[in-house]
């Protein structure tokens, strides 16, 4: 399958409005909303080709920008790779400059649009945060509170609410207390297994609840549909070490995974570590956000983005 290759981008300002554009109603995907760019030029750089892209649509010179979404989609006329950057720099007044409507929007306000097929992951990626927050074991409810409390001075906006030695009741009622105190403060997602207790929080599934539901909507017995539709806003994640299990993520259709261990940790001193190279490869495979997580840190953003990742995921290291 030939892809055609796109440069893509997100373009955020100082305030984190993001830039949306109009297709032509003539344009393939025509009418509906879209991240400017446009086709790859044959011999030409990356980089090059979103500048001169955002140059010819906006009237914008890019001054800061990095890879952020790789994905493949096959529409039934055409399959289009879109290589997506995140802009964070540029000169001059972005405006419509092929006559085509653009519009400043918040991550949240993206929901709200309609874009093609192809973009629902990259709206995920745009609206999801660098760093996901795993919250360590801790034997007394005030550790965890201020462990919150410092991770939200610290910028962190994306927390699983792990807890793995509590019972599901136990569990569902240390939820309820964490997320009445801080509930809009972060984005969260609770353990798979567990009903959200307020609106709003999301699911992690562990890879065995990953392959459960996969079963379920895909196994043998199965429809092959998906089951019952999410609601908006609630977020749902995955664990995943391997290739089968990305592939299972995917079919599932989750809003992102996390992809474990990258590097030794040493919490987990018997599993071998996947490595960046191998990382790099199995992200690729996929067309979501993936956050990678064992043995990273803070300090690895750079790394995590150099090989696709959408950002980094930690316990410990991201404890404060
Ligand atoms: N730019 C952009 N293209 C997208 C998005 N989502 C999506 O499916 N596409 C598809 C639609 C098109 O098939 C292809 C991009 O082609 P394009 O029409 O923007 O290409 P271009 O700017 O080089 O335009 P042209 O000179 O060929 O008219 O990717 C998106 O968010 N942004
Ligand atoms: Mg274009």
């Amino acid at each position: 399958m030939r892809y055609i290759h796109v440069m893509a981008a997100v373009i955020r300002d100082a305030q984190n409005r993001i830039l949306i554009a109009k297709r032509p109603e003539d344009a393939h995907q025509g009418g509906l909303w879209e991240f400017p760019g446009g086709k790859l030029e044959d011999g030409e750089e990356r980089a090059d080709g979103l500048r001169r892209e955002l140059q010819e649509e906006l009237g914008i010179r890019v001054t800061q920008a990095r890879p952020l979404l790789d994905i493949r989609h096959d529409y039934p006329d055409k399959s289009v790779r879109l290589d997506v950057w995140l802009v964070t720099g540029f000169e001059g007044q972005a405006h419509g400059a092929e006559g085509q409507p653009v519009r400043w929007v918040s991550a949240a306000e993206l929901d709200d649009y309609d874009f093609p097929a192809a973009n629902a992951p990259i709206v995920r990626a745009a609206q999801l945060p660098e760093v996901y927050l795993i919250t360590p074991d801790v034997t007394d409810e005030a550790e965890l509170f201020s462990g919150l409390e410092r991770a939200r001075g610290m910028g962190v906006r994306l927390v699983q609410l792990r807890q793995s030695r509590l019972s599901a009741e136990t569990y569902r009622d240390l939820a309820q207390r964490v997320l009445a105190r801080f509930g809009d403060d972060f984005q969260w997602l609770l353990k798979g297994d567990e009903q959200p207790v307020l609106p709003g929080a999301g699911w992690h599934l562990t890879s065995r609840q990953l392959r459960q539901m996969w079963l379920q909507d895909f196994g043998p017995d199965a429809s092959g549909q998906t089951g019952e539709a999410r609601p908006k806003g609630r977020l749902l994640a995955a664990s995943c070490h391997d290739a089968e299990e990305l592939a299972m993520a995917a079919e599932v259709a989750v809003d992102f995974v996390t992809l474990s261990p990258v590097m030794p940790t040493a919490t987990h001193p018997d599993a071998v570590p996947l490595g960046w190279e191998l990382a790099q490869e199995l992200i690729r495979t996929v067309s979501m956000p993936v956050y990678v997580l064992g043995g990273v840190g803070p300090e690895t953003r750079a790394r995590a983005f150099a090989v696709g990742a959408q950002g980094v995921a930690g316990i410990r290291r991201f404890w404060g």
